[in-house]
């Protein structure tokens, strides 16, 4: 079945809950636990550099690279366990995806801060597949200029949302902390990367 078109005012989303059955989503979430290299990465907030709150892997083709602050990061190799993956999300979306940024949430804690996907590498209008395991976590959405346009989603094991179009244009989001006791959650944000027009790379 195809993902099923969420009705938001300036976004188009689609989601679906159940893009892995259970068997396959435990078997990936696995995997990933172990094939990939898992790290800390630094953000800048306000002026100041910090640890994000929670572990990552960029992981992509050795040619889609990016550039940010002035550092060039290269993409860590495809675990074995995504290949599958890439190639079906390949297939249904018809985009030939180059690059995943995986996130690792720990607990409650960890998290991401409000942001939209729209560096220039992902282009003007990026399609991005969402493939969550582990604990259902709260994603949220709110609209940068009209405070009345917001939703909020409980992303599953094995569930895929697309955010294509004019969403990160429109929109950031994010994933809240939660008090609640949660378990660990990964998600995958799937992304194709064109190497910056200009950019020495
Ligand atoms: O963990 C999530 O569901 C969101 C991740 C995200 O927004 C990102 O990787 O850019
Ligand atoms: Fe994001």
């Amino acid at each position: 079945m195809p993902p099923t078109r969420l009705p938001l005012q300036d976004a188009e989303l689609a989601y679906d809950p159940h893009w892995l059955d259970a068997d396959a989503a435990d078997a990936l979430f696995a995997a990933l636990r172990a094939q990939a290299v898992w790290e800390v990465h630094r953000i800048r907030l306000f002026g100041r550099e910090h640890d994000s709150p929670r572990l990552s892997s960029w992981i992509g083709d050795a040619d889609a690279r990016y550039r940010y602050s002035g550092t060039e990061f290269r993409p860590h190799p495809w675990p074995p366990a995504l290949l599958p993956v890439r190639e079906r999300l390949a297939h249904e979306c018809g985009v030939a995806f180059n690059s995943v940024l995986a996130n690792r949430y720990r607990d409650g804690r960890d998290a991401m801060g409000w942001h939209s996907d729209d560096e220039p590498e992902l282009g003007p209008a990026p399609l991005i597949a969402s493939l969550s395991l582990g604990a259902r976590r709260r994603f949220t959405l709110k609209h940068r200029r009209d405070p009345a346009l917001k939703a909020a989603l409980e992303l599953g094991h094995g569930s895929l949302l697309l955010m294509s179009g004019p969403t990160q244009a429109n929109y950031r989001h994010a994933l809240p902390r939660t008090a609640r006791p949660v378990g660990e959650r990964i998600n995958l944000t799937f992304r194709v990367i064109s190497p910056r027009p200009g950019a020495a790379i």
